[in-house]
């Protein structure tokens, strides 16, 4: 058994090597360090340092005293469950993996060992842990000892500054802020370059401005007693250039760029290694907007069929359902009941498949309906319902399309209540303006009650959103 601190990463690829790399020489010394990576390449790059490496989890892995698990978190519980049975009753374990809770991880670690799950931190560290400019936020489980909180903050100390979180959701905040951070500066800093070479500097030029107006900055709003937002007024002279540029600059990059992106991370997190075949830059994410058809699942003809058949149902019933004889009071007939459900259906198919292959289902659904609807109901009816079916949904479709990257009910709430209210008072005064019929006050009764049965409709989306209106792969 060792005696000096010893330390077992388990997964040693990029974040594992900027900690590694800013503890060694300073709290640990390569003997004192083992990493257990299938990756040949890593294992050799650790070696090369005097790191001992093993491919595999093994009997080894007990004389560590703590355990720091940085591997993907989708592969998380297959590495645990590979290594959980050489934990020792002391063994600190610490996980660095994004969105995955302390819950879930103790639930794995407890297979083998109850009472290894009490000693269990969560951490998010970022990569300037490499030259010790890290900064690491840190959650305990509530009957961790204060020792294990202790030799944790030792550990990440000597790789940076270290806060620690009471809620273990604030990891989550912590982990779009700063364990994501270094990559949104890093950006930045491209873009800084970029626009200085396009301005006439050298790369060289460009660089040293760039990174020494970073550091310089930092360090300044770091000792300021001023807040940014102060010194950032201390640089825009009123109508001067700065202030040109922040203008476009400051909404541009900073809010649209920055806070979206880092609030949707933030929500996303808890389902993130469930939901996303791969994380993606935020380039990629860029990228991805920009090309819309590539960030949708393909839709095959069995699920056209089915979306068809559904949605053609669903409007066949509320045909009927709107009738006289259906009708619940002067104001209320069943199908405003039936009928918004028609949107949640396209909402989803919206969401998975996107845009062109919703308007594929509607104009499919809207041709399939009429007919259907001459069947069973009035022709003025089936007339006024195609032709309100199929403005409201495209209006549905496009409006949802345009806030898909706002917060996840944005862009059903505020779809789902325009079209509701276009659909209703087209679909009225088609079938029923110049009948006995009281049509205003029926489509009054109608809107209010399909804009609150859209709000409820909010639930089964959130439900469904991650399951049903889930891309499960993205096309070439
Ligand atoms: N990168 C960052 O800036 C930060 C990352 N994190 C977290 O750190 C974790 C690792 O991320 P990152 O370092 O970027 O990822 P990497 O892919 O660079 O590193 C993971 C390493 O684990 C190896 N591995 C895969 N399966 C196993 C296994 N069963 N047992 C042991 N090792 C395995 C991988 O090998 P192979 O390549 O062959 O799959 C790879 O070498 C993630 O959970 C992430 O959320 C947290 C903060 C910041
Ligand atoms: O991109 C990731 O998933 C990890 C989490 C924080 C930084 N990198």
């Amino acid at each position: 058994m060792k005696n000096s601190l010893t330390i077992a990463f388990i997964g040693g690829g990029n974040m594992a090597g900027a900690m590694l790399g800013g503890l060694l020489g300073n709290l640990c010394q390569p003997q004192d360090i083992l990493v257990v990576d299938p990756n040949q390449e890593t294992r050799s790059a650790w070696e090369s340092k005097g790191v001992a490496t093993a491919a595999a989890a093994s009997e080894v892995l007990s004389q560590y005293k703590v355990w720091i698990y940085a591997v993907k978190p989708q592969v998380m519980q297959q590495a645990i469950h590979a290594s959980h049975r050489f934990l020792q009753k002391d063994t600190l374990v610490i996980s660095i993996a994004a969105g995955l809770t302390t819950t879930s991880l103790a639930g794995w670690l407890d297979q083998a060992e109850p009472a290894s799950a009490t000693r269990l931190i969560r951490c998010m560290p970022n990569t300037p842990a490499l030259i010790r400019q890290g900064i690491t936020g840190l959650y305990a489980m509530p009957d961790v000892p204060s020792s294990d909180r202790d030799l944790a903050q030792d550990v990440l100390s000597s790789i940076g500054e270290v806060v620690w979180v009471d809620n273990e959701a604030q990891l989550d905040a912590v982990t779009a802020l700063s364990g994501s951070g270094p990559a949104y500066v890093f950006l930045f800093i491209e873009s800084l370059i970029a626009g200085g070479i396009s301005l006439g500097l050298s790369q060289e030029q460009a660089q040293r401005l760039a990174l020494s107006t970073l550091k310089g900055a930092s360090l300044l709003a770091a000792g300021s007693e001023d807040p940014p937002a102060r010194l950032r007024e201390n640089v825009t002279s009123p109508g001067g250039t700065t202030a040109a540029a922040l203008n476009r600059f400051a909404q541009a990059i900073l809010q649209d760029w920055y806070r979206r992106p880092c609030r949707r991370l933030m929500t996303a997190l808890p389902k993130w290694h469930r939901s996303r075949p791969q994380p993606a830059s935020p380039l990629k994410i860029q990228e991805r907007n920009n090309m819309n058809t590539t960030r949708f699942e393909k839709m095959t003809i069995k699920q056209t069929l089915l979306a068809v058949a559904i949605m053609g149902l669903i409007i066949v019933s509320s045909n009927i359902l709107v009738q006289p004889q259906f009708h619940i009071n002067a104001w209320l007939t069943w199908g405003a009941i039936t009928y918004p459900i028609c949107f949640l259906v396209t909402d989803l198919l919206n969401r998975r498949f996107g845009p062109a292959r919703a308007r594929r289902v509607v104009s499919i659904g809207f041709i399939f309906a009429v007919l259907a609807s001459y069947a069973v109901a009035d022709s003025r009816i089936a007339i006024a319902s195609g032709v309100a079916f199929l403005t409201a949904q495209l209006l549905d479709i496009l409006v949802f399309d345009r806030l898909r990257d706002k917060s996840w009910w944005k862009a059903p709430f505020i779809a789902g209540w325009l079209a509701a209210i276009i659909d209703t008072f087209l679909f009225f005064g088609v079938a029923f303006a110049g009948t006995d019929v009281p049509w205003v006050t029926l489509a009054t009764g109608d809107v209010g009650i399909k804009l609150i049965i859209n709000a409820m409709l909010l639930a089964p989306f959130r439900v469904l959103m991650w399951n049903l209106g889930r891309p499960r792969s993205v096309q070439a």
